[in-house]
């Protein structure tokens, strides 16, 4: 099970505020174990953990090996909810600089001009021995009609069919069941389409094919992270504790006057988790004039920049800090030779986990001191099964403190703002 260490969180929170706002904490975990609360028929991120569907996720694997074997890359094309899920597992657990497989790469999740024609030359470019490049597209979007996904998805396609006899073999789809422009195109040039279901809202997808298709192309063992997934689905039944602690501290840090959230970790495999929860978090928070700013930053590097404001600027901000228990490396420092020139004498032969893991307790120490109230979510080791449970235990902690702010965590009224006056400029008929 995921655990945390709140200690420093705590001391920033009286016992009155902390006992009122676990006392909402119960309940409101009540409402998601109900369905009870504000949208409610979009609790299927649990539905698939309680009833897993062994089928589907053969067929993923099966697809998944089948594309491994072909594909130079595989292009994930979604935004959002669509895409950021895939990022997050796959960062986490790839190498860095080499993938184990097709080289995945990204599309649909801006509308850089100069990115996507970048993006088209290296698709173009022949490899060294002067043949061409095998190239497989995921197209991802729910609705099947955000812009950014769908320019990316028609420009990358049209490319396809002209140099691929096989196009609609290497081009998938992932989307709702029916309607959208997706749907639409995929009746036409019948190309594989895999459904998210209805229940299941964009941020919340990513145990669905819209994260599982991806991660498994990466590589990575997806029957694992699901059943990750739902061990900690099955352990929360029985325990509730450590996520009404978490958001009866979250919930009373808001209300004491904190506004923002550094989410962020020492691992920068982790960087695309502080993403994944960003996403989680803000859509399903910012509502109504309240929630907290969820803010990504990596560490140590960040602390090297808003280190400073996170210390002594306005003090209205809090830190959640992803970790991993098990040294992720046994790279060690090289031992000493000679004269100390450099002066790091003191760290010879020690392991950069060991230093990390200080550079960690000493920013928690001094944030603390500083007056920043800090918590650490911990996995056991960087692994396919802890993620799979980190993912579950954000999505069920999302929903019990969002409702614990009279907010529907389900909806995302707000994003058609940007997008009614984009159309407007742009000259679409809405
Ligand atoms: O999968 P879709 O429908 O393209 O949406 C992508 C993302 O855009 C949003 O709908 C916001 O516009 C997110 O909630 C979602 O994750």
């Amino acid at each position: 099970m995921i655990t945390t260490d709140v200690k420093s969180a705590r001391s920033f929170v009286s016992d009155d505020e902390y006992a009122e706002a676990f006392e909402l904490a119960e309940k409101t975990y009540q409402q998601v174990k109900n369905q009870t609360g504000a949208g409610s028929e979009w609790l299927g991120w649990q539905r698939i953990l309680k009833e897993p569907n062994d089928a589907e996720l053969e067929e993923l694997t099966s697809h998944a090996e089948r594309i491994r074997e072909d594909a130079d890359i595989f292009i994930v094309c979604g935004i959002g909810g669509s895409y950021t899920g895939a990022m997050a597992v796959i960062k986490a657990l790839n190498p860095y600089f080499k993938n184990n497989g097709p080289e995945i790469l990204y599309a649909g999740h801006h509308m850089s001009g100069k990115y996507l024609k970048q993006l088209m030359e290296y698709l173009q470019t022949p490899k060294e021995d002067g043949e061409l490049k095998s190239v497989y597209l995921n197209g991802i979007s729910k609705s099947g009609s955000t812009l950014e996904t769908a320019l990316a998805f028609r420009t990358i396609r049209a490319w396809m069919h002209e140099v691929y006899e096989d196009a609609a073999d290497r081009i998938i789809a992932t989307t709702g069941k029916e309607g959208g422009v997706m749907n639409k195109i995929v009746a036409e040039e019948g190309y594989q389409k895999y459904i998210i279901p209805d229940d299941v809202g964009g941020r919340f997808s990513v145990l669905t094919p819209v994260g599982l298709l991806p991660i498994a192309v990466a590589g990575i063992d997806i029957q694992t992270l699901y059943y990750g997934a739902v061990s900690e689905y099955e352990g929360r039944e029985q325990d509730q504790e450590t996520i009404l602690e978490y958001a009866a501290l979250r919930y009373a840090l808001l209300k004491n006057g904190h506004a923002l959230d550094v989410l962020t970790s020492f691992e920068p495999e982790l960087i695309g988790f502080t993403a994944w929860i960003q996403q989680l978090l803000g859509e399903s928070e910012g509502k109504e004039g309240k929630g907290m700013f969820p803010a990504m930053a990596g560490y140590s590097t960040d602390l090297h920049s808003i280190g400073q404001i996170i210390q002594e600027g306005r003090r209205n901000l809090i830190e959640t800090i992803l970790v991993a228990k098990k040294p992720i490396s046994d790279f060690k420092v090289q031992e000493t030779q000679g004269e100390d020139i450099d002066q790091l004498g003191y760290l010879s032969g020690r392991s950069f986990h060991q230093i990390n893991k200080s550079a960690l307790d000493g920013t928690v120490e001094a944030h603390t001191e500083g007056g920043v109230p800090v918590l650490k979510i911990i996995i056991e080791e960087l692994n396919a099964q802890q993620l799979g449970k980190l993912i579950y235990f954000y999505e069920l902690f999302t929903a019990v403190y969002v409702y614990m702010l009279d907010v529907n965590p389900f909806n995302q009224p707000g994003v058609e703002g940007y997008k009614k006056a984009m159309y407007k400029l742009l000259g679409k008929d809405v």
